[in-house]
Parts: C-alpha cells; sequence; structure tokens
C-alpha cells in the first residue's frame, strides 16, 4: 500500500494552478464553489456545508448520494435559490440563482421536493395543470402531457384526486408535475422512493432518454445508492463537503470495488483516517484496513486536509470538468455536440432588463394559475368555506343577542312596613290620597325595569337572603311612607326629621356585580322620579317639583336610552371581520407552506408579491360574502343603529377585512409552524379587543395606553364607523376618514412586511 502523504503530494501537484475561471463555472449546468452553509447561530452553528464544490456539466445526469441528514436537500435548495449559502458561490445555467432573469427560480428548473408537496384535493389532471400553466403552457399542451404521464408512470384515472392514491402514486404524480414543463435543469429529491424496481428502471431510461441531446441536466438524489449507475456523474457526500465527483465505472475501477456502496464505505474510511491523522489518532485502527491506492486524478477529496494544505482554490478538487477532463483524462461527461444542436452558451451578464420588465411585478399567466387553484380549493373545501362564511355570521348574531341588552328579572327582596305583609296585598293605586303609595312605586318599578320582587317581613332576613347571594339588593320601607312623603312635598324646609326619615326608602346592594349594580341604581332612581311625577300630576301639583334642576336636553346624537350594544357594535363588526381574515389568510397559507406546495409555486417562478396579489384576490370574495351577511346581521336583522351612509359603513368593514388578511400574511411568513401562528394570532387579539376602544372608552385609559392605542389598527376605525353609524357623519369629518387613512396605512405596512419576509426569509 502506498503511503497516503507521497499520494496526497501527487494530487496537490497536479491541481495547482487550475484555477476555474467564471466562464467556465457559468457554462455548467450547476457550479458549486466553496459552499458553506450552516444551521443554528454563529456561536452554536450546525455546519451542514464545509467548503463543498461542485460541478455538473450540461446535459448530464448527476447523482448526489451521501447518508440521510447529510444536507442534499439543502444543497439543492440552495441551488434551486430557496435557501442562501452563507459563503460560496453558486451558478445556476450561468446565472446566480434568485437573481432577475436567470430564470433560476422559474421555469428554467424542475424540483421535485423529498415530500409530495401536491393539493390532496385536485386531481391528477387538475395538478398538472396548475404547474403547466404556471410554466406557461397552454392547456391543450398540458392535456397532451397528462396522456403521456399517466401511461408512462403507470397512474390511474387523471381524474381521481391525489389524496387517494397510494403513497408511491403521489409521488410519480409529483415527478410528473416537475417534468410536465421540460425544464433545463431538473432537481429530483428522491424520485424513486416507494416506486417498485421495474417503474423505477423506467424512470430512470427516461432521464436518460431526455438528457441525450444535451438540452436536460439532472440531479437526483436516492438511498439506493446502486441506482445511479446510470448517472453520468456521482457526487458522494459526506461532512459537509464531497468525498468524490465521478463516473460511476471510473469509481467502481479505481476502488476495484464491486458496488457503489463499496465505493463509498471505502472512500468514508479513507476520510476518517485524514481526521485521525489530524488528530493524532493512533494509526492502529487503519492499519487493518484496505484502502486502494489513488491513482492519478484527485476522483478523492481529502476536503478538510488539503483545504488547509493548499488554501485558496482548486478547481480540479471536484471543480470544472472541463480543465479535469484535460489533466485527468476523465472520460467526457456531457454529450459532444452535435452539428445540428451547438451548445448554447449562458449569457456572460445578467440579461438587461428594460423599464417594462422591472414594471412587470406580476405575470398573468402565474395569476392566472394562482387564482384558478384558489377558487379550486375552496371549491372542493365548501363544507368549510361554509363554515367560514358562516362563523362570522354566527358570532355577530351572538353579540347582538348576548351583549348590550339591560339585565331581566334581577331579584330584589322587598321590606314593606306599610302594608301587612302577608294578609295584606300590595295595590298600585294612583290616587293623589293613596295611602300605600309605596306599593304604586314598587309595581312601577317591577312593570318597567323588569325586576324580581321578594317580600319579607323583617330587614334582617332580607339582608340574609343578599348575603346568600339569593337577592342583588334589599329595599325597605318604612310604615308610614305614604303619609310622610305627602308631609315632605307639603312642608318643604319646615318638615320634620320623623317625615324625612318615614319618607325614605333605604336599599342595600350587592355591589360585587358592577354591571348590575349599577343597572339596578338607574331603574330605582329613575323609576322613582317617573313615579312621583305621575303622582304629582294625580295631585294636580306640577312635576318639574320632582325633577332635579336640571334640564336633559335632546341628545344631539344618539337616543335618550343609549345602549352598549350600538356602543359595541362597530368595534365588534371590525374585530370579527379583521381576525376572521387573519385566521382564514394564514391557515390557507401555511398549509401551502407546511405541505411544501409554497416551496414547489416558489422554486416553479411564483413571486411573493404574484402570491400575496392571488390571495387578496380569493380571500376578497369571500371576505365580500362575510362583510355583507354580517352588516346584514347586526344593522337589518337586529337593526342596530345606522345613521350614515351605508357605502362608508361597508367600506370600512371591508378594509378591516383586508387590514387582517394583510396581518395574516405577516403571520404565516413570519411563524414557521400553525401553533405559534395560532399564539400570534391569539396573542394579538386581545390587546386590540382590549386597547382599541371597543369595549371601554379609550378616554378612561391610561395616557401612555391611549397613545399606543391611538396607532393599533382597529382604533381609529372603530371610531370612525361609530361616528357613521351613530352620527351619520361622512368622509368630510377629520374622524371618520382618518379611521380610513389608517387601515389603508396598517394594509400597506402589512404587505411590505409579508413581501419583504418571503422575499429574504430563506434558510
Ligand atoms: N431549517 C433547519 N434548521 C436546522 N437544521 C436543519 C434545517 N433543515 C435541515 N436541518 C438539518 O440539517 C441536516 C441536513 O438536512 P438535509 O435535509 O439537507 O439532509 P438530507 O441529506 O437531505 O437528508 P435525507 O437524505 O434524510 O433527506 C439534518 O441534520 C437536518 O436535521
Amino acid at each position: 500500500m502506498p503511503e497516503l502523504p507521497t499520494d496526497l503530494e501527487l494530487r496537490r501537484r497536479q491541481f495547482k494552478g487550475q484555477m476555474s475561471t467564471v466562464h467556465t463555472r457559468r457554462q455548467q449546468a450547476v457550479c458549486v464553489r466553496r459552499a458553506y452553509k450552516r444551521y443554528g447561530t454563529k456561536s452554536n452553528p450546525y455546519i451542514i456545508l464545509d467548503g463543498l464544490n461542485m460541478t455538473v456539466p450540461k446535459g448530464c445526469i448527476y447523482g448526489l448520494l451521501g447518508a440521510s441528514g447529510c444536507g442534499k436537500t439543502t444543497l439543492l435548495n440552495c441551488i434551486v435559490g430557496r435557501k442562501r449559502l452563507n459563503s460560496g458561490e453558486i451558478w445556476v445555467l450561468g446565472g446566480t440563482p434568485g437573481s432577475r432573469g436567470s430564470g433560476v427560480p422559474g421555469p428554467r428548473v424542475g424540483y421535485m421536493p423529498q415530500e409530495i408537496a401536491l393539493y390532496g384535493e385536485f386531481s391528477i389532471r387538475e395538478t398538472l395543470k396548475y404547474f403547466g400553466w404556471i410554466a406557461n403552457m397552454t392547456t391543450s399542451q398540458v392535456d397532451a402531457k397528462v396522456d403521456f404521464f399517466i401511461n408512462f408512470l403507470m397512474l390511474p384515472d387523471a381524474d381521481r384526486q391525489v389524496k387517494n392514491l397510494s403513497g408511491g402514486q403521489q409521488r410519480r404524480v409529483s415527478l410528473a408535475a416537475t417534468l410536465i414543463h421540460e425544464p433545463e435543469l431538473l432537481i429530483l429529491d428522491e424520485p424513486t422512493v416507494g416506486v417498485d424496481p421495474i417503474l423505477r428502471t423506467q424512470i430512470w431510461n427516461h432521464l436518460v432518454e431526455i438528457t441525450k441531446h444535451g438540452r436536460t441536466t439532472v440531479i437526483i438524489t436516492t438511498h439506493y445508492i446502486d441506482e445511479t449507475r446510470q448517472a453520468h456523474l456521482i457526487g458522494l457526500m459526506r461532512g459537509g463537503y464531497f468525498l468524490a465527483e465521478e463516473s460511476p465505472e471510473k469509481l467502481i475501477q479505481q476502488f476495484n470495488a464491486e458496488s457503489l456502496e463499496d465505493v463509498f464505505l471505502k472512500l468514508s474510511v479513507i476520510q476518517n483516517m485524514g481526521k485521525r491523522r489530524r488528530s493524532s489518532i493512533a494509526q492502529t485502527v487503519t492499519e487493518n484496513i484496505h484502502v486502494p491506492t489513488l491513482p492519478g486524478a484527485g476522483a478523492v477529496n481529502e476536503g478538510a486536509v488539503l483545504d488547509d494544505e493548499l488554501g485558496g482554490e482548486i478547481s480540479g478538487e471536484f471543480g470544472d470538468n472541463v480543465s479535469m477532463n484535460s489533466r485527468t483524462g476523465r472520460v467526457s461527461i456531457a454529450p459532444e455536440p452535435s452539428a445540428d444542436h451547438p451548445p448554447e452558451l449562458p449569457p456572460e451578464e445578467e440579461p438587461e432588463l428594460s423599464w417594462k420588465d422591472h414594471l412587470k411585478i406580476v405575470q398573468m399567466h402565474h395569476m392566472h394559475a394562482l387564482i384558478w387553484k384558489n377558487f379550486l380549493w375552496m371549491w372542493r373545501n365548501i363544507p368549510m368555506m361554509l363554515f367560514v362564511i358562516g362563523l362570522p355570521v354566527g358570532q355577530a348574531i351572538l353579540f347582538c343577542l348576548a351583549i348590550g341588552k339591560d339585565p331581566n328579572d334581577v331579584r330584589i327582596s322587598v321590606v314593606n312596613n306599610e302594608i301587612d305583609y302577608p294578609s295584606e296585598h300590595c295595590r298600585a293605586l294612583l290616587d293623589c290620597n293613596n295611602s300605600r303609595l309605596s306599593c304604586t312605586y314598587l309595581e312601577y318599578i317591577r312593570q318597567n325595569y323588569s325586576l324580581d320582587m321578594k317580600y319579607y317581613q323583617t330587614e334582617e332576613d332580607a339582608r340574609q337572603s343578599v348575603v346568600r347571594g339569593q337577592s342583588w339588593a334589599v329595599m325597605v320601607v318604612r310604615h308610614n311612607f305614604s303619609d310622610s312623603l305627602r308631609n315632605r312635598l307639603e312642608y318643604g324646609k319646615d318638615v320634620d326629621e320623623g317625615d324625612l326619615f318615614g319618607s325614605t326608602i333605604s336599599v342595600y346592594q350587592d355591589k360585587s356585580n358592577e354591571n348590575i349594580a349599577t343597572f339596578l341604581t338607574r331603574d330605582l332612581l329613575f323609576g322613582f322620579a317617573n313615579f312621583f311625577s305621575s303622582y304629582l300630576s294625580s295631585c294636580d301639583v306640577d312635576t318639574r317639583i320632582a325633577n332635579l334642576p336640571i334640564r336633559w336636553g335632546a341628545p344631539a346624537y344618539g337616543f335618550e336610552n343609549p345602549n352598549f350594544t350600538d356602543f359595541a357594535a362597530p368595534g365588534v363588526v371590525l374585530t370579527i371581520i379583521f381576525f376572521m381574515a387573519v385566521a382564514l389568510t394564514s391557515g390557507a397559507m401555511l398549509i401551502e407552506r407546511n405541505e411544501g406546495i409554497l416551496e414547489r409555486s416558489l422554486v416553479n417562478g411564483i413571486s411573493g408579491v404574484e402570491l400575496l396579489s392571488s390571495q387578496i384576490f380569493t380571500q376578497f370574495i369571500v371576505m365580500l360574502g362575510q362583510t355583507i351577511m354580517v352588516l346584514l346581521v347586526v344593522f337589518v336583522f337586529f337593526a342596530l343603529t345606522q345613521q350614515g351612509s351605508w357605502w362608508l359603513v361597508f367600506t370600512i368593514t371591508l378594509l378591516a377585512g383586508m387590514c387582517g388578511m394583510c396581518f395574516g400574511f405577516v403571520v404565516s411568513c413570519s411563524c414557521d409552524t400553525e401553533r405559534t401562528a395560532t399564539y400570534m394570532a391569539l396573542g394579538s387579539f386581545l390587546p386590540i379587543v382590549m386597547l382599541c376602544g371597543i369595549i371601554w372608552p379609550i378616554e378612561a385609559m391610561d395616557n401612555y395606553l391611549k397613545y399606543i392605542s391611538s396607532v393599533l389598527p382597529l382604533t381609529q376605525a372603530t371610531d370612525s364607523m361609530r361616528c357613521v353609524l351613530a352620527r351619520g357623519w361622512g368622509m368630510s369629518k377629520p374622524v371618520v376618514y382618518q379611521g380610513f387613512v389608517s387601515l389603508i396605512v396598517w394594509i400597506i405596512v402589512f404587505l411590505t412586511i409579508s413581501i419583504l419576509v418571503l422575499k429574504f426569509k430563506k434558510g
């Protein structure tokens, strides 16, 4: 066995000076240099790619092999532009992924992710139609392809829904969706999992066929190492870089191995030896292992060791096949260009984009495919959509039924010493000489304020009923109430102490419930004022004597007896529409993202703006339905106060819904899981409800909170809608238009954040 260091030195001499140029890199289908990628933080990094070089010539099938978790998918994601390297270069089809005009992500690549990443509710035909349309194919072109793939991939009827297919069949549909637009670069992440050997052979034959003319390049990962024998090149990945990048035959031959698995094993041993040598671990472990001579070329990458020693970039390491071929005599992998198909050289520079291209932020065929897909999804989920539209209506009905009405049948305990209870019954007579005026008053408040009165003989018993929680208040009427009241009226300032005491009704309340206590106080006071006014009238006395010396004029806006429902309705309607939109949008986006469909669409060239625009369009239709239904329920069916323009009410509600939708985008773009999205949405719900003046006036808030409240999305909108509804104001009033302006500003802010997050949030 030759000395390893000698061999390394030999390789070192061979590679020296073979600097790959940008020109040569751009000629490859894919060229990766010094790729470094880590997950985790800088202080606690989890390194996935560590100085990896990769060269995929045009027209070849490149088998990317490596143990599970070694970073293959990460590398592929970087190649298609969906993840970014921490450092290093990637050239794909002559451009850098993600740059404008490079076509990557876009129609030039076809990406089959590891997960199924398809809509379960769609049929095979609809799935292929969606991906075909994204690639700007016509429906007839798609239909022709559907027939081909059904036969070729042995798929069942094209109208079968994807969710009803077996796992293997779903993978084949996923493969068909990747192949349908015949991209120049196919990236297939384990396409043959769950596929039987006959079909696997057929798929490989197809790949060989489509790469034959040099127009299509395939990068394929698989766990079945030996199936990559048909690949032109394979890259064996381990420890963040390639152990080798060579044709399978050459590798088997070089390593004198039976199979590629054998090669991989031997290379892994060599790699371990390198590491051990560096860490000065005794060589005894390796002495018993037979490692073949590494003849000639640098098929083996002692990456970490050599990097240290060589410094800088050496293309021959796994470098450009162009330079390696001449040196090492490696069999040319890319097919020779024929006279009929001269090789296309990639553009040297990024294509110049005209101002029209810069303005084109959405492409019509993308929008067509996305909107069609969104509506089709809704159509396939009709029960869910009915629930989505019905839910806000149900919430609005519950609000109108449950919130804001006066409490009924509030129990109060009465001790009326004017009557001989229980032998005597109260009779409510409105007569100037009535000696049982207390009965008239009690009956008046019982009927008008729906009080539930229970009579007691002693004050102590009545108090105990309140203490036991059976009653909200005790009223005690003195035995000479009627006469004392008349004397009090007659003698005015000369009235004696006994009459003052006797004409006073004592009330003891349970004030543990502020609302009930307030309602009861109001009812007893107003009830007495009204009763006394009627009594004075029956005695031909001016009723104004009974009034407090304050005259309440007719209200400028609103009613004599305003109700809480009218106060809360604007905020509640806006909150319902806002948060339904948040739930709907974030849910829809997260489903797409978590199932990998979003990623797949983005790789196929859909932009963040297109994605959001299509969602806005579709969700807008749903929201239109929700808004109309909620407004009908609240203002037509329950007839809550509506003094202003219907258009203003309708528009501000729609704007609140759009604002919620855009907030939903932010939630779904910034949260990775449904759970965090739910926490974020729920976490924002209560602050908005509490701080936006929906259930309590903002005027009652702490001064600092008032500032925070004033910039929240629903504060000004609620105020604006309240003014339209209760005062009938229009857009000429600042408080009204400010609500509209604040919603529009928030929509823009949320949309901008979502687009930026979608654009920049790559791993
Ligand atoms: N977003 C992420 N954050 C942190 N770690 C990640 C992330 N994505 C992947 N990883 C980790 O990086 C490593 C490489 O993952 P990757 O999916 O690229 O491996 P792989 O070679 O494709 O595996 P397999 O063959 O099983 O699909 C794995 O250990 C994985 O847990």
